[in-house]
């Protein structure tokens, strides 16, 4: 029946859900998991779930290396909650803000028997909502739970491993600084996530590359100048160079913080005040170094009809993700601006372990 909702329309609910603090389930044949998202835990839903069944913590290994407990499964640790741990004890270890304060976490007990799938796609899930990395996973839970969004757990894992598709839902002509042919479409995810931008310049033609730049959202750098990053200056910079060639497309994409969003990278940006740079900063946090999909990008650009582009960038990687998604590109265009004291370090980082060109 059409309005029961589907596998997808599921998901985007269980992400809303575990943002607002209430509990998804995780269905696998008969055996079902609660899961809580770590971020925010109240320590009476902690009670309540841990009343349920045997509870863990799933962490990514990144975290689990940070705080020395053991990734028996590969990608992620699942750490057995001691009897008295509380919502203090879950957000200390999900949240590293008061690792350098409170060095002795620990000793952990990492699980070891049993599949860690159920695990896996809770993690994968609370990231998805841009949440920390960490979930409380209660299993096996027996009891009724009406009310509660039930996801399988198998579609939930290839929903997440597969490309998001996006629809135009508008366009709008919008006059700029850079060249009055100015046009703003906006692009809605098929996932319930937040939408994407295109300024497009003048009317390039889609048989020919197009000069392009794929920008992640900055609200610190766009909006705000930040000196921490080279954001700000790029995105103008680009807009610039496509005013003077009458022509151009700029995607605008909701990957804030490289996909993990500005709550997380305000909380990476913490752990660089304490001395880590960027990368080690989202490690400690449990992320991997680039959370972005750059499928969104291709996909964006094929809808508007574009297949080859001039692509502004210093980022190599981006370079060979458009091309491995089935838009060529036929020269890098640099954008080397906005260098300054304050991001000096952060770019020459960049430079060394992500392999941008300066
Ligand atoms: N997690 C995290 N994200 C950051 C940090 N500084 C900037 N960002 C985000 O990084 C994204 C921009 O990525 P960059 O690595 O600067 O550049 P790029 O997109 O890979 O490459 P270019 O095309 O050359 O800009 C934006 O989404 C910013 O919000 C940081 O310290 N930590
Ligand atoms: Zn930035």
């Amino acid at each position: 029946m059409t309005l029961i909702p589907t596998p997808t329309e599921r998901l985007a609910r269980a992400r809303t859900d575990l943002r607002l603090g209430l509990p998804v389930v995780l269905a696998s044949g008969d055996v079902r998991a609660l899961v809580l998202a770590a971020e925010g835990i109240s320590a009476d839903r902690l009670a309540e779930a841990r009343a349920l069944g045997p509870a863990t913590l799933a962490i990514t290994s990144w975290r689990a290396e940070t705080l020395r407990a053991r990734p028996y499964d590969g990608d992620l640790a699942r750490l057995k909650l001691p009897g008295d741990a509380g919502a203090d004890w879950v957000a200390s270890v999900a949240d590293p803000a008061t690792d350098l304060a409170h060095p002795m976490k620990g000793p952990f007990e990492a699980g070891r028997e049993g599949a860690a799938d159920l695990h896996r796609t809770a993690l994968r899930l609370a990231k998805s909502a841009h949440l920390l990395p960490a979930a409380l996973v209660v299993t096996p839970v027996t009891a009724d739970l009406p009310g509660l969004t039930v996801l399988d757990a198998d579609a939930t894992a290839a929903l997440l491993d597969q490309p998001v598709p996006h629809r135009e839902v508008v366009s709008g002509r919008v006059p700029l600084s850079v060249s009055e042919k100015g046009r703003v479409h906006v692009f809605r995810p098929g996932d319930g996530g937040e939408e994407h931008f295109v300024c497009e310049i003048g009317r390039p033609p889609r048989d020919k590359p197009v000069l392009a730049r794929l920008h992640s959202a900055c609200f610190t750098g766009d909006v705000l100048g930040s000196l921490k990053c080279d954001c700000g200056p790029q995105l103008h910079s680009a807009l610039a160079a496509m005013g003077r060639e009458g022509e151009g497309v700029l995607l605008y994409l909701s990957q804030e913080g490289r996909g993990i969003g500005l709550a997380n990278k305000m909380r990476a940006y913490s752990l660089q005040d304490q001395g880590f740079d960027t990368v080690e900063a989202n490690h400690r946090l449990g992320f991997e170094d680039d959370e972005r999909d750059f499928r969104t990008g291709a996909d964006i650009l094929k809808r508007l009809g574009f297949s080859s582009v001039r692509l502004m960038t210093n980022n190599p990687a981006k370079v060979r993700m458009m091309e491995a998604h089935g838009i060529a590109v036929t020269e890098r265009v640099p954008l080397a601006v906005g260098l300054n004291p304050l991001n000096e370090k952060y770019l020459d980082v960049k430079a060394k372990k992500s392999g941008h060109i300066l």
